[in-house]
């Protein structure tokens, strides 16, 4: 049999960072496709990638055995609305939309389609990516695996039991990114305040992220622990993280992410 074919419906940050680690793996230019309605993302993919690229959802959805829907979520009942109902045979859809849920995919785009609802992130470009995946019933198991395939080769991805979950995915590792991006931000600026040159500052607070986020992934104790370990009773460390925990970072940080995460279910209805 030959490789699967891959539509992407919406070729902005989200489809280049999944298609760029895609093309790093084994996945070849020939077997994807992406459609944006805007010509400058068309030419933009079509030079970076190789791959073909249309201005038409419909030439994808009748020739991809699976489509990645990956337009803004107040696009998508339009997008999916408008597709054919005459599309490929036993087409995979896979939506990576926060806050779309599956009842209104199944509504908009047949309530037979084999849907699943990803939730991946950025770093996916550099294959670094992590997503959470959530199968209806429609899916069969030759479909679980091509969905698997598509995010592996991007990263890792974990399948969820319950469509819900996917607003907590969304909160941690969907919009994860942007507050490990703040936090670089802020400590590239106090490290500025404190008397080094920003680009100085810069370089020790990102290679300082990679090395705590690698050394945490390798680790076989927690980040607690890990934590524990840089902070000497009496020393430096155990200033700042008491003065990080006088100021409620724990309470920040969760307000946050539930604030992300009600927004997901918030756009469930809105949109729906
Ligand atoms: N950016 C991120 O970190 C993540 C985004 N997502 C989801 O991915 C989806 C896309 O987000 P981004 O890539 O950030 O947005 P984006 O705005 O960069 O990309 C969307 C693309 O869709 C195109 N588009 C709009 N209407 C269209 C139509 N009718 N037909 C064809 N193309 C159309 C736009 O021209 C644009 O290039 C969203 O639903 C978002 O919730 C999910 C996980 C992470
Ligand atoms: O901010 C957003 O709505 C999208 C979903 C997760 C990351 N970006």
């Amino acid at each position: 049999m030959s490789a699967p074919t891959i539509g992407f419906i919406g070729a902005g940050n989200m489809a280049t960072s999944l298609i760029g680690g895609m093309l790093q793996q084994n996945f070849k230019a020939s077997r994807i496709m992406a459609s944006d309605h805007s010509v400058e993302q068309r030419d933009k993919l079509a030079r970076q990638f190789g791959i073909r690229t249309s201005a038409d959802n419909t030439e994808l959805a009748r020739e991809c055995d699976v489509l990645v829907l990956a337009v803004k979520p107040q696009g998508m009942q339009a997008v999916c609305r408008a597709l054919p109902s005459e599309r490929k045979d036993g087409q995979l859809v896979i939506s990576i939309a926060a806050g779309i849920s599956c009842q209104s995919l199944g509504q908009w785009l047949g309530e037979g389609t084999a849907l699943v609802r990803c939730m991946p992130n950025t770093p996916s470009l550099r294959r670094q990516g992590v997503s959470g995946l959530f199968a209806t019933e429609q899916v069969n198991e030759g479909q679980k695996q091509l969905a698997e395939s598509i995010l592996n080769a991007v990263g890792i991805s974990l399948w969820l039991s319950e469509e819900a979950q996917i607003d907590a995915v969304t909160a941690v590792s969907g919009s994860g990114p942007a507050y490990f991006f703040y936090l670089i931000e802020a400590m590239t600026a106090a490290g500025e305040q404190l008397g080094l040159p920003r680009e100085t500052a810069e370089r020790l607070t990102l290679f300082t992220a990679l090395g705590a986020a690698d050394m945490a992934v390798h680790s076989d104790v927690d980040a607690a622990e890990l934590r524990r370990r840089v902070s000497s009773p009496g020393g430096t460390t155990e200033q700042a993280i008491n003065s990080f925990a006088r100021d409620g970072f724990p309470e920040i940080i969760a307000r946050g992410m539930q604030a992300a995460a009600s927004r997901g279910a918030e756009l469930s209805r809105e949109l729906a």
